[in-house]
């Protein structure tokens, strides 16, 4: 009988890094996700007239084995650098912000490098996972409409850390961890303008009470949508205070605050999007790079493992994988 292959529940930049690197070491993998795509929190959202990035803006990258895979991604077309006219606003002014920071984005969407590195994987997409339980020597997962899958050897949990928790619940102190990560919330809202806006501004960190950053789509490399689309997201704190607003009052209070933020007249928007992103970040950053009980084969990685950030995210699956791979 062939060997069972590792369950790794959660498609978003921790979970591909660690189902690549499993892989890649002759490993056979299973994903699941409860979406109906990959990516996660690297998610892109596509329209008739374009798509835009709703969660991940950029990211950097400072680790150098990041920066390596990185380089394959630049060599492959999945990722660019992305320079915008960057700006500050701080007290209702806004100003130039120039900084040698180098960034990067996926081309032709950010979501692009979650497809990428999926590839051919295989995966159940619209499966959410409700548990993780093992029988004398294999791994069953349970979903939420009841059925079982498996069997598998390891099981690997890359989903944020408030969910990770029940799905660690075989292993009481991986579980005990997870649930002592605070993740916090960000709304994101979308405009789509039929006249693109007369303004130099292409990214914007903001510094105010409700927005926290916004960026023109159409500035990113790839992108060709015919309406010129603007992401704004709103801080954590002013998300976290309007956790239940509705999708039409959150969009109206930040293109308030966009209207009076950017330096141009702002027409009404053709298209508007908004998004509640409940677990966007953990409310600090971590040095456990994954949580790991070799014993039961059972692994945790995601960006709250790290730093909060795509790069943190991908360091954490390979580092989940590599601690599974040193005790096969
Ligand atoms: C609004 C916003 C802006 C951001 N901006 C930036 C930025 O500019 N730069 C940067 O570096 N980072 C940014 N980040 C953070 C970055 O997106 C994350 O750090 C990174 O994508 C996290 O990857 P992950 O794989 O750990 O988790 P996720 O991307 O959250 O992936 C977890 C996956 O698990 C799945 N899942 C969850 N529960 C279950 C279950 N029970 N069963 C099956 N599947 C499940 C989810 O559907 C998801 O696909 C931003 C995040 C947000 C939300
Ligand atoms: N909104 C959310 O929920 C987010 C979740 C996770 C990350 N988010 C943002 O992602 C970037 C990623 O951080 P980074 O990779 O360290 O990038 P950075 O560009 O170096 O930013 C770090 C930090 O510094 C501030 N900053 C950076 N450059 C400038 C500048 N030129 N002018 C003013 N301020 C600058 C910025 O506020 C960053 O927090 C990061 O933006 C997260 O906020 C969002």
């Amino acid at each position: 009988m062939s060997k069972a292959p590792i369950a790794i529940i959660g498609t978003g930049i921790a979970g591909l890094s660690a189902a690549q690197a499993l892989h890649t070491a002759g490993q056979a993998v299973q994903l699941f996700d409860k979406s109906r795509r990959c990516g996660g929190r690297t998610a892109s959202k596509q329209i008739e007239s374009g798509s835009f990035d709703l969660g991940a803006q950029y990211f950097t990258a400072r680790d150098r084995r990041f920066r390596e895979a990185l380089q394959h991604w630049q060599e492959e077309g999945w990722a660019a650098p992305w320079s915008p006219n960057l700006y500050l606003s701080r007290a209702g002014q806004l100003e130039p912000s120039t900084d040698e920071q180098a960034r990067w984005v996926g081309t032709p969407q950010m979501a692009s490098i979650a497809r990428a590195l999926l590839g051919d994987l295989p995966v159940t997409f619209s499966c959410r996972i409700t548990e993780a339980f093992r029988g004398e020597e294999l791994w069953t997962l349970v979903d939420a409409d009841g059925a079982s899958h498996g069997p598998f050897s390891h099981v690997i949990v890359a989903t944020p850390a408030p969910q990770a928790s029940a799905l660690l619940a075989a292993a009481p102190k991986l579980a005990a961890v997870a649930a002592s990560v605070a993740m916090e919330p960000t709304w994101a809202v979308a405009l789509g303008f039929a006249t693109p806006l007369p303004t130099q501004v292409e990214g914007c960190f903001v510094q105010d009470d409700a927005l926290d950053w916004l960026a023109r789509e159409r500035s990113k490399p790839g992108r060709n949508g015919h309406l010129d689309t603007w992401v704004l997201h709103a801080t954590n704190s002013w998300s976290r205070q309007h956790l239940d607003l509705s999708k039409e009052a959150v969009s109206e209070q930040l293109l308030g605050a966009f209207a009076e933020l950017i330096d141009c007249v702002v027409p009404a928007p053709e298209f508007t999007l908004a998004h509640r992103w409940l677990y966007a970040r953990p409310a600090q950053p971590h040095e456990w790079g994954a949580l790991a009980d070799a014993g039961l084969g059972l692994y945790a990685c995601g960006d709250w493992c790290l730093s909060g950030r795509v790069e943190g995210a991908w360091l954490s699956g390979q580092e989940a994988a590599r601690r599974l791979l040193e005790h096969l």
